[in-house]
This record gives C-alpha cells, structure tokens and sequence, in this order.
C-alpha cells in the first residue's frame, strides 16, 4: 500500500486493466498469480457476468440477466459493458479497496477500454497476446464454448481496435509461469507493487 507524503494516509491506488483476445489467457493469468499478488496486497476483482452457472472454468458470479439489470440500477458495479452476448460487472466494491490504497486486478474488456480509463484516468492497462493459431486452439481446447461462439469471439478481434502505446503489452504464446513472472516484473516497474 502508498501512502502519502506525511507516511499516514493512503493514496488512491491503481487500476489494473487486463484485457486481451477471448482465450489469450485472461483467466488463466489471474488464476496463476493471484497467490503472488494477494501476497503482495493486490485484490482481484470476481466479475458478475450472465453466463449460465454451469459454464466451464468460470470463476465469475453467473447471474441472470434480470438480476443483472437490479444490480446494475441500484449502483452495484463501478463498470459494467456488454460483449459476446453477455453483460459483464465490476463489483463497485473496487473503489473501497482502491481509496484505501490497494490496487484492484479486474479482467476488462478491450472495447470498454476508453470508458474505463474515463472512469479511472490512472488505470494501468495490460495487454495479452497470442498468435491468431494459438488463439483458435486454445478456444477449442478450453471447451466452454461451442465453434459457432469460438468464431463469434474469433470475429470479434477483427472489430476492436489494436492496443495503443499507453497498453503494456505481455506475450502469452510461450510458456503461462513466464507471463507470471513479466506481469509481476511490470507491476514493479509500474510502482503498482
Ligand atoms: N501460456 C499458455 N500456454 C498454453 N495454454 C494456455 C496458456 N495460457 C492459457 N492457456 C489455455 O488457453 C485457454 C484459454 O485461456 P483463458 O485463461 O480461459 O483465456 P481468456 O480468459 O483470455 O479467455 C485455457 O484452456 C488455458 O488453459
Ligand atoms: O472487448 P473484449 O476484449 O473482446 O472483451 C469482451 C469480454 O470478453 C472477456 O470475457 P469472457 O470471460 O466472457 O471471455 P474470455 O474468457 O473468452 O476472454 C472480457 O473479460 C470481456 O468481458
């Protein structure tokens, strides 16, 4: 945690943005470092998304899209977007921990990117990538979704703008602990931890 100049109060901490193509390796990131990063005072946000329950590999809060819309108008989620079908919310529990000097480590979207740092102009936004191959196989080997939806989410890179110079971009292709250890290597570099 920061503090600020008298040693005593915490300053607002950072946004972690991480985003990336659908089987990139979002989940499977945050899921290899979370110990690393709940050690070292990082929260990870759990997204509330209207995916059914039984969908595989999810650690999210499924909900339906009913309940999703009460969350929503009673101010539940300090960010919320649509894709892929699905409506997607941050808890807005996010900003208690973040003015309390905790960073937050939220799986974001790519398309929201532009609303999300208008909401949080400091946020630390990184970027995985894979090569389109990759991307295919890694899709059809997790499983969660049929091969209509793997190409709908294949389609839709074609349509979401390449990351700008303000992403910090880590490589996904090789091996998952080594994107561990560069996400944490940039969080340092970043002041985040
Ligand atoms: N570095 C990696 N090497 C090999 N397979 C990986 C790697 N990272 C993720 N995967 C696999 O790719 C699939 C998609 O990963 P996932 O974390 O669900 O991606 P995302 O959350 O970005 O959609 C999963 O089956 C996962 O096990
Ligand atoms: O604008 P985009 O960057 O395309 O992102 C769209 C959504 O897809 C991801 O969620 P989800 O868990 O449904 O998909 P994934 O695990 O296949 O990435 C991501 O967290 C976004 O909520």
């Amino acid at each position: 945690m920061q503090h600020d100049a008298s040693g005593k109060l915490p300053v607002m901490a950072r946004l972690i943005y991480l985003i990336g193509p659908s089987g990139s390796g979002k989940d499977s990131l945050i899921d290899a470092a979370r110990g690393h990063l709940q050690a070292a005072g990082v929260e990870i946000a759990r997204r509330v998304i209207t995916r059914s329950a039984e969908a595989k590999g999810e650690a999210a809060l499924s909900v339906t899209p009913e309940d999703f819309e009460h969350m929503r108008s009673a101010g539940a989620f300090a960010l919320h977007w649509q894709a892929n079908g699905l409506c997607y919310g941050i808890p807005v529990q996010i900003d208690t921990w973040l003015a309390s000097g905790r960073p937050v480590l939220v799986n974001g979207s790519r398309g929201y990117l532009a609303e999300a740092r208008r909401r949080y102009p400091d946020l630390l936004a990184v970027g995985l990538r894979v090569s389109p191959e990759a991307l295919r196989a890694r899709l059809l080997a997790r499983g969660r979704e049929g091969v209509v939806e793997i190409e709908q989410r294949l389609a839709r890179n074609a349509s979401v703008l390449p990351y700008d110079d303000d992403v910090q971009v880590l490589d996904n292709s090789a091996d998952l602990h080594a994107t561990v250890q560069a996400l944490l290597e940039l969080l340092r570099e970043q002041h985040v931890l």
